[in-house]
């Protein structure tokens, strides 16, 4: 099986081109192929598919095996892969994801990729929408969130999947690796949920760290991004265009008044490979 390992600010994914690969058994061996040792290693797999609707379909398999619906990094590294091997001949593409369709461009300066620009859709601060506990029309907005002994004053938000944010003065001083799990499989969210914690540093600059439903901690999380800064702005924290400062890097967010969110940040190609089949 020929992939190519992507990252998005060091988010990494296995890219599977799903027009030429058996992509059968991806699901159920996700865990191996994403293991740093016994793998390739990687957050998640992306697959690319045929759409009917339009230009191409993309999967996304957390390195747990769950599927996730929507992937801010995914689909960057996503689009990228589909305009250099010229499956998709256009900048601007429209991609089907269980979220719906997304919409990448690819900006190019003087022939050299420099980033790729996604309208990611729209948000919703409805619990219904997330899926969060109470599936009613209110927003989930600075719900108190209790774990272990602590409280916290939370927001969740979908990006097409869901979010739930903290905001903290100190984002350093967070121990992800224990609150994470614990918030990912809260009762409050049916479906779990992807966790932020989020700083602000000003009206323009977020710093933000992430534990990821299906992957644990990551070094960056696009939709986690657009959701930190959607929960920013809806709190008055931060103006419409805001810089998310991630382990991995930045992305640049901007936040539209119908609701919309863009996103830019960068992909990039680490290099391809191909799997005996015979070791899964
Ligand atoms: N890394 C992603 C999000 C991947 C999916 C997520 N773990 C989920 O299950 O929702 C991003 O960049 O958005």
């Amino acid at each position: 099986m020929k992939f190519t390992k992507m990252h998005g600010l060091g988010n990494d994914f296995i890219v599977i081109d799903g027009f030429k690969e058996d992509i059968s058994i991806i699901e159920k061996k996700a865990k191996i192929l994403c293991d740093r040792h016994f793998g390739i290693g990687a957050d998640g797999i992306l697959i690319l598919l045929p759409s009917d609707i339009a230009d191409l379909k993309m999967r996304i398999i957390n390195s747990d095996g769950s599927e996730a619906t929507m992937c801010g990094n995914g689909i960057r590294c996503f689009a990228l892969y589909a305009y250099t091997r010229k499956i998709v001949n256009k900048k601007k593409m429209e991609i089907e994801t269980l979220a719906g369709i997304i919409k990448p461009e690819i900006i190019v300066n003087k022939d050299i990729v420099e980033a790729v620009k996604v309208d990611m859709g729209h948000y919703s601060l409805l619990k219904e929408d997330i899926p969060m506990q109470g599936n009613t029309k209110e927003e989930a907005v600075d719900f108190d969130l209790i774990v272990d002994n602590s409280s916290f004053k939370a927001t969740a938000v979908s990006m097409g999947n869901p979010h739930c944010i903290i905001f903290t003065e100190d984002v350093e001083s967070i121990q992800l690796e224990g609150l994470g799990p614990k918030i990912e499989n809260h009762p409050y969210f049916p479906k779990r949920t992807n966790v932020e914690f989020v700083e602000v540093i000003s009206d323009s600059q977020l710093k933000m760290k992430v534990w990821e439903r299906g992957a644990g901690i990551t070094l960056a999380c696009g939709t986690g991004a657009c959701a930190s800064a959607v929960a920013a702005h809806k709190k008055g924290l931060v103006k419409d265009k805001v810089t998310v400062k991630l382990p991995g890097g930045d992305l640049f967010i901007e936040i539209m008044e119908d609701k919309k969110v863009f996103m830019t940040g960068p992909a990039k190609e680490v290099f391809s490979g191909e799997l005996e089949l015979s070791y899964l």
